[in-house]
């Protein structure tokens, strides 16, 4: 262990709540878009450090809501008499002393990568405030985290707000924070333990007990310097192909060959570390898609026409054979995926955020994975097209997907020594369960895209 932040007295600030409710529901990380928000109620705040002109306090608020569960977020604050102009597009509050996103302001970064590194001990002129809080900073065994790098957040914000330490280290703070040891950094272990070469490895982890259970806070990881991310490689690859009307000219199926063969070995690896089971019955698997998607249709009613379509590709899959199951990533697509100059690595093993971790921790089929990356292949190739009509273009992306789809099977039956396109059936199951599951997400965050999933959708089911 490194080190432990430090307790404030933990007055009530109602103000700072009441400014929180209107705050986090405007924040991307935020995951329940739509559903009005009652009330923010602190549950942990913590003042990491104080001194003249910065005080930086972390906070765990449970958000309510009239019609469901509350959810745990985590907000690290930064606190100053006033603020420079690039902080003021992040303030929660300035009544009183400017409370801002500490995750956009280079010196609080600082102050959490010192806490990572350097334990209690505060750099010189920062002075600690009150006693020993619950916070702690934890290192894998082997691993050293040096005191005083620099960060600074990472681009587009998504699920959770990252930030580059010292270019050589990526640490995630987690925004949703549910009860438990976070998948992200359980199976970034597994996979260290047995020596995959396609993740990043896991550095340290922030943790804390929250209702008496252990919780992940943040992870740090190697930080891949100079990757691009699968989907940005990817878009390029399409739009040349668009614009020479030739899916040749920028060939990707090569790469996508690799990323199969690379997630096909990470399959493996989870496999030898956490263990396999050969004879899961589809039926359950089955069950709990069509559960989805009728519940999906309430929130997205474009589906509701699909229905019986859908049960009928549903009864077909559960007539498939006995298949594997073992912990899988959950949450695959190209926007998971790294290209390094020599192997892809695929990162973000929190599963699907919408699931409880008991729920991500369930046993499944590899081919979920597999079907999380098909269906991005048809995102990549699609996004382009949300605003035309025009057929051949649309033939041009129809053939990116077909090429990189079948690449893609080629690499992962190479390594994997079973064809996932064997088992169409089940496949098929799983990119709809995925295409229902993005159709909620669209029609939540971007709406404009939601012709995205729904085109799939009646595509899968014929
Ligand atoms: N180890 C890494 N090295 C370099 N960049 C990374 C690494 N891990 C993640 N990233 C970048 O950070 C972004 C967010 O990471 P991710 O784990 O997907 O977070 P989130 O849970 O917020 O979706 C990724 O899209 C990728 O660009
Ligand atoms: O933020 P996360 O990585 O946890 O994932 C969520 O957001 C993704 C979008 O950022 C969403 O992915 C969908 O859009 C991607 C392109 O932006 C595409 O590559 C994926 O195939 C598609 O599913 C993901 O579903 C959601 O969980």
């Amino acid at each position: 262990m490194h080190g432990v932040l430090t307790r404030m007295s933990l007055e009530p600030d109602d103000r700072l709540d009441t400014a929180l409710t209107s705050w986090i529901p405007q924040q991307r990380w935020f995951g329940s878009k739509g559903k009005p928000v009652s009330a923010v109620r602190t549950i942990m705040r913590e003042t990491v450090v104080e001194y003249e002109d910065l005080r930086v306090d972390h906070l765990l608020v449970s958000v309510e809501f009239d019609d469901h569960e509350p959810e745990i977020y985590q907000v690290p604050l930064g606190i100053r008499e006033s603020v420079s102009d690039d902080l003021l597009p992040w303030v929660v509050s300035s009544d009183g002393p400017v409370v801002y996103d500490g995750m956009r302001d280079p010196d609080v970064i600082s102050v959490y990568a010192d806490q990572f590194a350097t334990g209690t001990a505060p750099r010189e002129g920062r002075r600690p405030a009150g006693t020993t809080g619950d916070v702690r900073f934890r290192t894998m065994d082997g691993s050293v985290i040096e005191a005083g790098m620099k960060g600074r957040v990472l681009g587009a914000e998504q699920s959770n707000t990252s930030v580059i330490l010292g270019n050589t280290l990526l640490l995630k703070i987690f925004r949703r924070v549910n009860l438990g040891i976070n998948p992200d950094v359980e199976l970034h272990r597994a996979l260290g333990e047995a020596n995959c070469e396609f993740v990043a490895s896991l550095r340290g982890w922030m943790e804390a007990d929250v209702d008496g259970t252990e919780t992940t806070l943040a992870m740090a990881q190697d930080f891949a310097a100079g990757s691009s991310e699968g989907w940005t490689t990817a878009l390029e690859s399409v739009k040349a192909a668009l614009d020479a009307h030739d899916v040749t000219v920028s060939d990707f199926a090569s790469e996508s060959d690799e990323l199969g063969a690379a997630v096909a070995a990470v399959h493996a690896d989870l496999a030898s570390s956490l263990g396999k089971s050969d004879d899961s019955s589809p039926a359950g698997t089955v069950a709990a898609i069509l559960n989805r998607v009728e519940e999906a249709s309430a929130v997205v009613p474009q589906l509701v026409s699909f229905l019986p379509r859908i049960r009928a590709l549903i009864e077909r899959a559960k007539s498939a054979d006995t298949f594997s199951v073992q912990r899988i990533h959950g949450d695959l697509h190209l926007g998971q995926v790294l290209r390094t100059q020599p192997r892809w690595l695929l990162i973000d093993f929190e599963g699907e955020p919408a699931k409880s971790f008991d729920e991500r921790r369930i046993p499944d089929s590899p081919l979920r994975d597999v079907a999380g990356m098909l269906r991005s292949f048809d995102y990549a190739a699609r996004n382009l097209l949300v605003d035309s009509s025009d057929a051949a273009r649309e033939e041009v992306a129809r053939e990116w997907v077909n090429r990189n789809v079948a690449a893609f099977c080629d690499g992962y039956s190479r390594v994997a020594g079973v064809d996932p396109r064997d088992a169409a059936d089940l496949l098929r199951a799983y990119e709809l369960d995925k295409a229902v599951y993005e159709a909620v997400y669209e029609a939540r965050n971007r709406p404009t895209w939601l012709s995205i999933p729904m085109h799939a959708i009646e595509r899968l089911v014929g």
